[in-house]
């Protein structure tokens, strides 16, 4: 039979609410602990604060298990495993910034009573092993500590969370990983257990190398424009090789994100503070930033050398469909360089939440893609949102100033684009001029 347990999740963000729903459902007793009062008093009155599919249902069919909180101690009190699930940002260094983990561990106190304290954050390696001496130190020798990463994509974390690929646990000893291993009972995926620098090591690696399928690609997708090949055919063929697959090869404006972005950072300034230049891993954050800068170039060329007083619809705010999060998204480097030139920027995003921060505070947001393009002299498509696959592209070019686009995630059949009349540009495939 299933063993119960009380669960104290520190962070009620995309990743705490998604581990917390998910271990209620599993059948344990959860608390669920933020600072943001605004976001617990949300809670606390049945809402959901963030976009992920399927969460709000998951928590309001498991209300009787899931409790939300801004009372530390409280929550530590009536738990026997804290969760730690607070943000890991990015420093002006590039480093991860660990204030959020420190200021959970400090609110342990004497807790000496809890089983374990599992790290879930992303971390460089190394963490684990400063948690440890400073729980010691505070007295908690005898309280488990383990590093439990998380993998989930967002859009789909519900989905991922219970039946992922793997689930890592790494542990110093084997009663802390045979807990952490109990709690998931119920979950789909093999658990893979290992130290704690391994385990913390993993999330690292894996995103790192996701990020690297991706900049790779569009390396190719830069050569294949140069080159007259199509970027599309060549990845579909590559990834038949069932040693490659055909995954994180979708060409593009740049992966962005909550993780991507700041996990490769935090790699590579894990590395240099050991004295080891990861130079690979420059190269993969560089073509990346190149990406949207190479749209907005090729949009320019395409302008008659100037984007001065020029106005550009962007299509899709948020770092992929499916989310409503913007967090170093593509489209922000997008938006502030087209500003930055002179352009006017419209935009539209069905999820986005609205943004008061710049440069969306210069950028006028419509309600349909329709009414975004009427009267631009180009699009661009940033998101892949599936539903911009049957936008009347026809009544779209008969709209616009100039029927241009720029489809930053290869959506649209060049051919077609061209019949409606459109110059349709795309990453990685031939430029097509309609008539
Ligand atoms: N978002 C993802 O898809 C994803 C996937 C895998 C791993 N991760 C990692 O998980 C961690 C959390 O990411 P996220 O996207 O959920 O971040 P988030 O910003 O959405 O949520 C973090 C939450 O922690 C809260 N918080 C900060 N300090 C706190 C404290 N002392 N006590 C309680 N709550 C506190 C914040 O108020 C915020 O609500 C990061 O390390 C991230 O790298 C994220
Ligand atoms: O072939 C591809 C695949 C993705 N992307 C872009 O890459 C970014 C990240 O996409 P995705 O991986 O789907 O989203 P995340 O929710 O950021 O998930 C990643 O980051 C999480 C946080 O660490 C990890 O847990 C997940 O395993 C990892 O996929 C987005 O901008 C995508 O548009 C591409 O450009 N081409």
């Amino acid at each position: 039979m299933m063993e119960k347990h009380r669960i104290a999740v520190f962070g009620a963000g995309y990743i705490g609410l998604v581990t917390g729903a998910c271990f209620a459902k599993l059948g344990h007793d959860v608390v669920v602990r933020d600072i943001q009062k605004e976001r617990v008093e949300i809670l606390q009155n049945g809402g959901v604060p963030i976009y992920e599919a399927g969460l709000a249902e998951l928590i309001a069919e498991n209300a009787d298990r899931l409790r939300f909180t801004l009372d530390a101690e409280e929550a530590v009190r009536d738990s026997d495993v804290v969760y730690v699930c607070v943000d890991t940002p990015s420093t002006l260094s590039g480093d991860a910034d660990l204030s959020r983990i420190w200021q959970v561990i400090d609110t342990l106190g004497e807790a000496r009573h809890l089983a374990a304290v599992v790290v879930k954050s992303t971390v460089p390696v190394g963490t684990g092993a400063r948690v440890r001496a400073a729980m010691d130190q505070a007295g908690l020798q005898h309280v488990g500590y383990a590093s439990n990463p998380e993998f989930t994509a967002e859009g789909q974390a519900v989905r991922d969370f219970l039946q992922p690929d793997r689930v890592v646990i790494g542990a110093d000893d084997s009663r802390t990983a045979k807990l952490v291993a109990q709690l998931h009972e119920g979950v789909g995926g093999p658990v893979v257990e290992m130290d704690v620098p391994s385990a913390e090591m993993v999330k690292l690696a894996a995103n790192a190398l996701l990020a690297t399928k991706i900049s790779f690609t569009n390396e190719i997708a830069t050569v294949c424009e140069a080159t007259g090949a199509d970027v599309e055919q060549v990845v579909h063929a590559v990834g038949l090789d069932h040693r490659l697959g055909p995954h994180y090869m979708k060409a593009g404006v740049g992966w962005g994100g909550s993780c991507f972005p700041k996990d490769s950072r935090a790699l590579r300034a894990m590395a240099s503070n050991s004295g080891y230049s990861f130079q690979m891993l420059s190269s993969v954050i560089e073509v990346n930033d190149l990406q949207p800068r190479r749209a907005v170039q090729r949009l320019k060329d395409e302008l008659d050398g100037t984007l001065r007083d020029r106005t550009i619809a962007l299509l899709g705010i948020t770092f992929k469909p499916g989310t409503d999060d913007v967090r170093e998204a593509p489209s922000t480097i997008l938006a502030s360089r087209l500003l930055a030139e002179g352009a006017a920027v419209r935009c539209w995003d069905p999820l986005a939440r609205p943004l008061a921060t710049a440069p969306w505070s210069s950028a006028t947001r419509y309600a349909t893609p329709l009414e975004a393009m009427t009267g631009v002299d180009a699009v661009v498509i940033v998101t892949d949102w599936p539903e911009l696959r049957d936008v009347d592209w026809d009544q779209a070019a008969a709209v616009m100033a100039r029927p241009l686009m720029f489809d930053g995630r290869n959506l649209l059949e060049p051919q077609r684009m061209g019949s409606l009349g459109f110059t349709y540009m795309s990453v990685g495939r031939r430029t097509v001029r309609g008539a």
